[in-house]
């Protein structure tokens, strides 16, 4: 069975670089190192308060990019705008507060049904192939489907904060959405909070296609260089289904 893909997340190059308002480190080597080093693809998260990842980020990898982009965004009129203007290959609509430290929960699709369907119809008539972020539960992978997405990404956050049973617990409900909805059809990605020591048990999901991994590889990358922890991490996943 073949490995999950890894998608690379570098929004936190972009917060490094912001912590002093310079030039450096540029988000888009950072995207060319992890993509020498094994990334799928590069994943970014233009936050309606760009405190990392900023507007001009974006314009400049779309152009820079050798793999594909996945946008990772509010289902705001301002991102749906940007988003068909840079025509990334994906976009994953993700819930967003100001307030947050990061995105702390999935997006709830069934409580929002005709807006999600709206925003998906209108960024899949623009090419983009639209994923969800949310929890791996039945009613929310019942509405992905019904408002035609064809990714969802399980948000690992919960089972990457969980210790001992709850982890096991946590793991085992990603195990049966995984499963739920690839037999929905949904294509399944995964993703938040991951790191090297976690991740296998998420890549060794039969049904997971991609991983989107960002905080963890860029804490790695201080001490061993971005390119081997992408291709640490690459290995990781690569070993996990044997
Ligand atoms: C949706 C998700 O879990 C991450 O991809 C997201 O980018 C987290 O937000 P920060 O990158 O701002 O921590
Ligand atoms: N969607 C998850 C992602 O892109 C990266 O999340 P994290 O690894 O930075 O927590």
């Amino acid at each position: 069975m073949s490995a999950a893909l890894l998608g690379v997340n570098i929004d936190h190059i972009a917060t490094l670089r912001n912590a002093r308002g310079v030039a450096y480190p540029e988000p888009v080597q950072a995207a060319a190192i992890a993509e020498q080093a094994g990334a799928a693809g590069i994943t970014v998260h233009l936050r309606e308060d760009r405190r990392h990842i900023t507007d001009r980020d974006v314009r400049l990898l779309a152009e820079t990019i050798q793999t594909r982009m996945n946008l990772e965004m509010a289902m705001t009129d301002e991102m749906v705008n940007i988003a068909i203007a840079t025509k990334p290959a994906y976009v994953c609509l993700v819930p967003e507060k100001r307030e947050e430290l990061t995105t702390e929960g999935g997006l709830d699709v069934a409580g929002q049904l005709e807006r999600t369907r709206d925003v998906v119809a209108k960024l899949s008539a623009a090419g983009i192939l639209v994923s969800l972020f949310i929890d791996g539960d039945q009613q929310q992978i019942e509405a992905a489907k019904e408002v035609k997405a064809p990714y969802i990404e399980l948000h690992t956050g919960h089972y990457a904060e969980a210790q001992g049973t709850a982890q096991t617990d946590a793991l085992q409900q990603l195990q049966q959405a995984a499963r739920f909805a690839a037999g929905l059809g949904l294509v399944v990605n995964a993703g938040h909070g991951l790191h090297y020591h976690n991740t296998q048990a998420i890549a060794a999901i039969p049904e997971i296609y991609e991983l989107n991994i960002g905080h963890a590889i860029i804490g790695r990358a201080v001490f061993s260089g971005l390119h081997n922890a992408v291709a640490e991490m690459k290995q990781l996943i690569e070993q996990a289904r044997g």
